[in-house]
C-alpha cells in the first residue's frame, strides 16, 4: 500500500503535529520497554533537521480509567485503598515517557499536562525554534475513543489546532480509529511517518503471498479486544494456539474450570461461536492443557497443575510443559508465524516459562526459513527480555494492528494516509 509519506512534505518552518505510539510498559512511573519509542525517533529526527517551527508528540499511554478500575477492584479484594492520582502518575501520565525521550535524545521535551486548551497552546508558543513538546495522554481526553464521531471531531480540531502538518507513526494504534489516530488526519495534511511506512511495506508481501502453512499464536490479556481479531485469523491459519490470560475465557466455555484465572464472563458465547466455527473450517484451536498457577497474582513459586481444570482457589499465570511440548509439536512446519500476546505473565521470573520457550521455538523457525512476525507492546518487550528479538523475521510495534493487516483489514489510520 503506498502512503504518502514525510519525504513529501515541506516541514521547514511549520507546526508538526505528529500521533506516535509511546504506549509503553510502565511499572512505578519507569519505562520497562522502549522499543516503541526508540522506532519513533528516525522520523522525529528526520523532521527536525527540516526545521520545523515545533514538533508536538502526542500518545496514549494506557488506558487511565480502564487500567485504575481494574486496578481498584484489585485493590478492593486485598482490602488496600487506592489513590486515583498516585496511580496514574505511576502508570499513565505522559511526563515520564516525556522525560525518557529527553534523556535518550539529548534534547530538552518540553511537556503540556493538558493534551489540548490553552495550556497546550500555550507550551507549544514558547516552544523554541524546532523544539519538542509532548502532550498529556490523548485517552485522560474522553473524546479521544468516543463512538460519537462529532466528540472525536471536536477535540481533533483541538489537536489540529496545534499545528500546520499532521504526521502518523503510529503503526500499534493504526488499528483504532480515534480522534488523534485517524480524524485529526481530516483536519491537516496528513503523512506517514518512517515507521509506520516500514511496518506496511514488511506486512504487505506476506498478506498478499502468505507462505503456508501458517500458525496464529494469541495471548496476553486484551481477551475482548483480540476476539475479534482470531475470528478473522481463521481464514488464513492452520493452526490457532490461544495461549495466556485469553486461554481462559476458551477453556471456560468449553466447560472446563478456571479458578481464579482472568475471564471475560461477557465473551464466553464469542469463545463458543469461534471455537464451533474453527471446527467448521478445520482450524486447529490450541488450548494449555497444564498450567503454572498460584493463588494471588505476584511472583511466587508456582503451583504445577498437571490438568486443563484448575482448581477454585489458583489462577493459571503460565503454560506448563505439556502446554509447551504441544505448542512446539504444532510449529514445527510452520512456515508463516503470527505472534501477539504473552503466554503468561513473563513479567514474573516465575512465570516467564511458556513465553520464553515458545520464544526460543519461533525464533529456530526463522533459520529454517520461515517468516516470524513478532507484535505487540508486551510481547515485544518479552523477546527483547530474551534477547531473541533479532532472531525474529520481524519485530513489529503494534500487536493487535500487525494482526488485523495481516487479516488483511484496512487499519483506519493507515486508510487515512494513502496516496
Ligand atoms: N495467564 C495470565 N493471566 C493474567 N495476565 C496474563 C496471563 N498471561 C499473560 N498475561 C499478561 O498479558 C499482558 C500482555 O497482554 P497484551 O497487552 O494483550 O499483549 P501485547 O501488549 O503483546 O499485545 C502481560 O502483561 C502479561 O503479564
Ligand atoms: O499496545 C497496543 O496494542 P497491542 O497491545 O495490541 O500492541 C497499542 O498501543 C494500542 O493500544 P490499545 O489496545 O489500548 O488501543
Amino acid at each position: 500500500m503506498e502512503l504518502r509519506t514525510i519525504r513529501e512534505a515541506d516541514l521547514a518552518g511549520k507546526k508538526v503535529v505528529m500521533r506516535v505510539d509511546f504506549n509503553v510498559p510502565m511499572k512505578e512511573g519507569k519505562v520497562q520497554d522502549d522499543t516503541r519509542i526508540k522506532a519513533a525517533l528516525e522520523s522525529i529526527n528526520y523532521i527536525l533537521a527540516q526545521k520545523p517551527r515545533y514538533l508536538v508528540l502526542m500518545s496514549h499511554l494506557g488506558d487511565p480509567k480502564k487500567d485504575f478500575k481494574k486496578a481498584q477492584e484489585k485493590a478492593e479484594k486485598e482490602g488496600k485503598s487506592l489513590d486515583q492520582e498516585t496511580f496514574f502518575a505511576a502508570k499513565n501520565r505522559m511526563k515520564n515517557v516525556a522525560e525518557y525521550l529527553a534523556n535518550l535524545i539529548g534534547k530538552p521535551v518540553a511537556f503540556s499536562a493538558q493534551t489540548t486548551g490553552t495550556q497546550a497552546q500555550a507550551v507549544c508558543d514558547s516552544a523554541p525554534e524546532s523544539g519538542i513538546i509532548m502532550l498529556e495522554n490523548t485517552r485522560f481526553d474522553s473524546r479521544e475513543t468516543s463512538k460519537e464521531a462529532s466528540e472525536r471531531e471536536a477535540m481533533a480540531k483541538e489537536l489540529a489546532s496545534l499545528g500546520e502538518v499532521y504526521v502518523n507513526d503510529a503503526f500499534g494504534t493504526a488499528h483504532r480509529a480515534h480522534a488523534s489516530t485517524e480524524t485529526l488526519a481530516h483536519f491537516l495534511p496528513a503523512y506517514a511517518g518512517f515507521l509506520m511506512e516500514k511496518e506496511v511495506a514488511y506486512l504487505d508481501p506476506i498478506v498478499s503471498n502468505p507462505q503456508k502453512p501458517m500458525v496464529a499464536i494469541v495471548g496476553g490479556a486484551k481477551v475482548s479486544s483480540k476476539i475479534a481479531v482470531l475470528e478473522s485469523l481463521l481464514k488464513n491459519a492452520h493452526t490457532l494456539i490461544i495461549g495466556g490470560g485469553m486461554a481462559f475465557t476458551f477453556l471456560k466455555a468449553q466447560g472446563h474450570t478456571v479458578g481464579k484465572s482472568l475471564v471475560e464472563d461477557d465473551f464466553i458465547d464469542t469463545a463458543k461461536s469461534l471455537l464451533a466455527k474453527a471446527k467448521e473450517m478445520n482450524v486447529q484451536i490450541l488450548l494449555p492443557v497444564d498450567h503454572l498457577a498460584s493463588a494471588e497474582f505476584a511472583d511466587v513459586e508456582p503451583t504445577y497443575v498437571d490438568a486443563i481444570d484448575l482448581p477454585e482457589n489458583l489462577m493459571g499465570l503460565d503454560a506448563g510443559k505439556k502446554s509447551v511440548e504441544l505448542y512446539a509439536k504444532a510449529l514445527e512446519n510452520a512456515k508463516t508465524v503470527v505472534w501477539n500476546g504473552p503466554l503468561g505473565v513473563f513479567e514474573f521470573k516465575h512465570f516467564e516459562f511458556g513465553t520464553h520457550e515458545i520464544a526460543k521455538v519461533v525464533a529456530s523457525l526463522k533459520a529454517k526459513g520461515g517468516i516470524t512476525v513478532v507484535g505487540g507492546g508486551d510481547s515485544v518487550a518479552a523477546v527483547n527480555k530474551f534477547g531473541l528479538a533479532e532472531k525474529m523475521s520481524h519485530v513489529s510495534t503494534g500487536g493487535g494492528a500487525s494482526l488485523e493487516y495481516l487479516e488483511g483489514k484496512a487499519l483506519p489510520g493507515i486508510v487515512a494516509l494513502k496516496k
